[in-house]
């Protein structure tokens, strides 16, 4: 008998969807190989079995400070508390890791599975790969993929030879796509490729005419250079075309044009409440280069929370670019906003698995994302439903080795769905096809910067609007943000020193919110004698106004009750540790954010401290928020190492806690006599231990 195993197992954890659609990929392309397998959310390891499993295959995303993806963590306790060395004897593993350069512990997660798994008597029968969304997850997952069917059969049993060679057949093909200019994609064929679900609400013969493009201004087509697309030039290392596993079922039923969207089919980790948007303000300047939004919801009873929570939106795509792209690829936009559907498929993936009775204007607005960089897989598919030849060869050339550059050129240009289908005016896939192939829409998370203290029955946050230019001056938005900025009805700069916060309640503005789970601890320590380095430049800075109006809340509370002996305020001050805070702006005048409440926390004493890093006010003398913690390595050392203090980071991932955390491993150099190495170690156990903080983002 082999000693091969008969079957694998892959588990993902995914956050926004790159790691489940990855992982489905892997298993849908090993069974077409001929072997026979699971595939399966981490959150679900009990029903496997582990301990049975031979052939075990991971792919493993990271959120947070380098932290496993939410759904994942039950299994994380899981791999920590197992004890035993032995548990994984007769495993063999391989881990595709997904992470971002962007971020310090870059694919942490795979990292940490690798270590703990060889701890626990698992071996590795392939190295793991440890792909980038910096730099495009592709570049690393599609060679990874590709030489796992070398690795596989090493190690795991093909139970259908048959089909494993029509596979490889397919895949061959795939591989080497030959380009022949003169041969045309005919509608005819275009047509035995849709699915006949989608025949039922697809009119083919008017899907292939021209339209009337009412909302085609919206898009762009995008600035690519082919001149390395030569006739009769071998193209390799496409991706596979995502399988057809979308099926959309037309209901009796339709929905009145006049009903209000529902938020229904969104899938979210907990249920969704409509929040009114009571206040609302512009914490900056019209000149600053950032326009910055502080809104308060009215939350009710309904969501409890602490500073240092996030809470999550759902917020639609931009309507005009849902409507748009009906336009272009349905012949009825009406109908597209009536007809309901239920999606059906095998092994759905999560973000469309409240599908039902959508139209698929609601599944375009909530389900599916637009706007992100393409992937690969998705131009690869959309190749065949391009009737123009030239144009199918451009983007079969795109998604190949070969045409890395133009990919990376597409990647640069941050194209919506729309701008693709512009740039190629053949392209006419079906709704079904986009939903096998684009990624998840996914809600939008932002810090609390409130406490419910001072705030009961509200959240405050503040965000920036992203608004910007590409690098060809196309104008290129956020998702959330512009659309909240719409909602609250754009209101005005501020023009004087602080502004005031806009009652907008008589509106009855919803915002649909989630409760989002604290899993990385960015929470104020109980003990109030803890004193606390803050470190936020920009936004960074929300968090911790709650955390400040907590303290200052905490503080009026103990006050009020009084205190003994001859001194009983200062007495009760002791009770309170000191609060250093480190936040940066550009220009004091312009973009100096919640000015007037950090003043008021440093005159009733809730801050120590509060150093300012201002970066363009003097522009031969920038300051960052590291640059001034350098300059206090000796009182913060006394701070936190002598007194304990709990410290916080948040903001920009890449430039400010990098150097944040430079500048805290040269005081431990310093004064704790570490070298680099051992000092970097401190702080990851600082990090374990709660006391060194951090919620960053890209
Ligand atoms: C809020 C957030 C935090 C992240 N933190 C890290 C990190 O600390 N280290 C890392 O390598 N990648 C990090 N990433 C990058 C993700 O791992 C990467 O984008 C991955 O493709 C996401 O896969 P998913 O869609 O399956 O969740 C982070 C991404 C986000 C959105």
């Amino acid at each position: 008998m082999s000693d091969k195993a008969s079957s694998y197992t892959i588990l993902w954890a995914s956050q926004t969807g790159n790691a489940e659609w990855i992982a489905k990929s892997i298993h849908s392309e090993a069974k077409e190989r001929g072997y026979v397998g699971d595939c399966l959310p981490m959150d679900v390891y009990e029903t496997v079995g582990l301990d049975k499993v031979r052939v075990l295959i991971i792919v493993a995303a990271n959120t947070g400070d380098g932290d496993p993806p939410d759904h994942s963590l039950k299994f994380w306790r899981f791999m920590r508390r197992n004890k035993d060395t032995g548990y994984f004897k007769s495993c063999q593993y391989t881990i595709l890791g997904l992470g971002d350069t962007n971020y310090t512990n870059f694919n942490n997660t795979a990292k940490r599975l690798d270590r703990r798994l060889k701890d626990l008597g698992a071996t590795s029968f392939y190295p793991k790969g440890l792909a980038d969304d910096a730099e495009g997850l592709e570049s690393v997952v599609d060679p990874w993929i590709e030489k796992l069917w070398d690795a596989l059969p090493k190690v795991l049993e093909k139970n259908n030879e048959g089909s494993s060679e029509k596979v490889d057949d397919l895949a061959k093909k795939v591989e080497e796509v030959k380009i022949e200019p003169t041969n045309p994609y005919s509608p005819d064929e275009r047509a035995k490729n849709i699915p006949p679900e989608a025949e039922k609400y697809l009119n083919l013969e008017n899907s292939l005419v021209e339209k009337k493009k009412t909302k085609d201004h919206l898009g762009h087509a995008l600035k690519l250079d082919f001149s390395g697309l030569q006739s009769g030039m071998q193209l390799s290392g496409m991706p596979r075309v995502p399988a057809a596993s979308i099926k959309l079922v037309r209901l009796e039923a339709t929905r009145p044009i006049n009903e209000t969207p529902s938020t229904q089919c969104v899938v979210t980790p907990a249920p969704i409440t409509e929040a009114s948007v009571s206040r609302v303000q512009c914490l900056t300047t019209q000149e600053a280069m950032k326009r910055t939004l502080h809104v308060e919801l009215d939350i009710g009873e309904g969501l409890d929370y602490e500073p240092g929570d996030a809470f999550g939106v759902v917020a639609p795509n931009d309507e005009s670019l849902v409507e748009a792209i009906l336009e272009r690829l349905v012949p009825s936009t009406a109908e597209a906003y009536q007809a309901l559907y239920n999606v059906e498929g095998d092994g759905l993936p999560t973000h469309l698995q409240n599908s039902k009775s959508v139209t698929l204007a609601d599944l375009l607005r909530n389900v599916v994302d637009l706007t992100t960089t393409p992937r690969k897989a998705l131009l690869r598919m959309l190749a065949d439903y391009t009737s123009n030849a030239e144009e199918k060869t451009k983007l079969i050339y795109i998604s190949s080795k070969q045409g890395v550059a133009q990919f990376n050129s597409v990647r640069e240009q941050v194209p919506t769905l729309l701008d693709i289908l512009k740039t190629f005016p053949s392209c006419n896939p079906p709704i079904e096809r986009l939903l096998d192939a684009l990624p998840p829409h996914m809600p939008r998370y932002y810090s609390i910067a409130s406490s419910p203290l001072k705030f009961p029955g509200k959240i405050h946050f503040a965000f920036n609007i992203i608004d910007y230019k590409n690098i060809y001056d196309v104008p290129r938005k956020g998702v959330a943000t512009p659309w909240l900025d719409q909602l609250t009805g754009y209101v005005a700069a501020r023009s004087t020193k602080t502004g005031n916060m806009v009652d907008v309640a008589a509106k009855s503005i919803k915002v649909p919110i989630f409760r989002k789970e604290n899993t990385n601890a960015f929470i104020l320590p109980s003990d109030t004698k803890r004193p606390l380095v803050l470190i936020g430049p920009g936004t960074g800075i929300a968090p911790f106004i709650g955390f400040l109006q907590h303290r200052q809340q905490q503080l009026r509370i103990r006050k009020s009750m009084g205190g003994v002996g001859t001194h009983p305020s200062r007495d009760i001050k002791k009770e309170f540790g000191d609060i250093w805070v480190y936040y940066g702006f550009r220009e004091r005048a312009k973009d100096y954010l919640f000015e007037q409440e950090l003043e008021e926390f440093v005159k009733d004493g809730t801050i120590t401290n509060l150093r300012l890093a201002i970066s363009r006010d003097e522009p031969e003398n920038k300051t960052y928020v590291q640059d001034l913690i350098r300059k206090d390595l000796d009182k913060l050392y006394e701070l936190i190492v002598n007194q304990d203090a709990a410290c916080y980071v948040c903001g920009d991932a890449k430039g400010m806690a990098k150097g944040v955390n430079d500048a805290l491993v040269e005081m431990l150099v310093q004064h704790h006599q570490l070298d680099v190495v051992a000092a970097n170690k401190l702080l990851i156990e600082w990090m374990g231990s709660r006391k060194y903080l951090r919620d960053l983002w890209a």
